[in-house]
């Protein structure tokens, strides 16, 4: 089977629980989404140019990486055909940790069952992505400790619909959980402001860092 690579680097990660940590990520193409707010809408048209790997050539670039910790990422990955065979295939190799960034609108359950499961990055999409109609609540039933849940903010409402959520699906006792600015829609500083008014304990302010350390608009960082 083959991949639709539209990008692969490495860089801190900027996100996540390994951010500031040295990653590859490898983005697909393609998104079933349209998030207001998305900063990689180019790899989700119709005429961006990808590469085909398949599976023993992405878990070569791994290996000639020699970086351990690997984000897929997209676009949404988990929507490429024959995903769950190229997690089957990378799992295998235990030296390296698979990060998956997935949407929250896509199942979850049949990844989750693998031997060795890769930690997910699992977004809530709240009222002013205008996507949030498209979550998949199910997928709370198949949390790890290891995985998490992340909000992407843009106004105060969208806050009140996350910390609603969180407290619906108790997901501070499934995972961690995590807010992040809609990069420069929101400030970190109001965020910060709602999560004290709020009393938001056991949740974890986030920043795109590599949005700081480079041009937010550059590709490959
Ligand atoms: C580009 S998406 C790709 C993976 C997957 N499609 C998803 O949405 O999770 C990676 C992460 O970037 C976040 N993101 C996209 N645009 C953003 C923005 N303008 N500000 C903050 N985070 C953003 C998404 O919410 C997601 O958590
Ligand atoms: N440095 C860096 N960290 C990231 N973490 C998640 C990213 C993504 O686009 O999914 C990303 C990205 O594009 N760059
Ligand atoms: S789901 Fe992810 S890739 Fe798709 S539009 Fe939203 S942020 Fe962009
Ligand atoms: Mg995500």
């Amino acid at each position: 089977m083959m991949y639709k690579v539209v990008e692969h680097f490495i860089s801190i990660n900027g996100e996540g629980k390994r951010a500031g940590e040295l990653a590859l990520f490898i983005r697909f193409k393609g998104c079933n989404l349209t998030c207001s707010y998305c900063d990689t809408m180019w790899a989700n048209r119709e005429h961006t140019k990808f590469t085909f790997m398949n599976k023993e050539e992405i878990h070569n670039l791994i290996k000639e990486s020699k970086v351990k910790n690997v984000t897929l990422t997209g676009g949404e990955p988990l929507l490429q055909d024959n995903m769950y065979e190229l997690l089957e295939f990378i799992s295998q190799d235990k030296s390296v940790n698979i990060e998956i960034e997935t949407n929250g609108s896509v199942d979850i359950g049949t990844f989750s069952k693998l031997d060795n499961p890769p930690s997910f990055t699992l977004d809530y999409k709240l009222p002013s992505s205008n996507m949030e109609d498209l979550m998949y609540t199910n997928n709370y039933n198949y949390l790890k400790n290891s995985d998490v849940v992340k909000f992407v903010a843009g106004t105060k409402s969208d806050l009140d619909r996350a910390k609603e959520i969180i407290k619906k699906y108790d997901l501070t006792n499934k995972c961690h959980v995590y807010l992040s600015p809609s990069f420069e829609e929101i400030t970190p500083a109001q965020i910060v402001e709602y999560m004290k008014e709020n009393r938001l304990n056991d949740v974890k302010l986030q920043l795109q860092m590599h949005k700081f350390i480079w041009d937010p608009e550059e590709r490959g960082v």
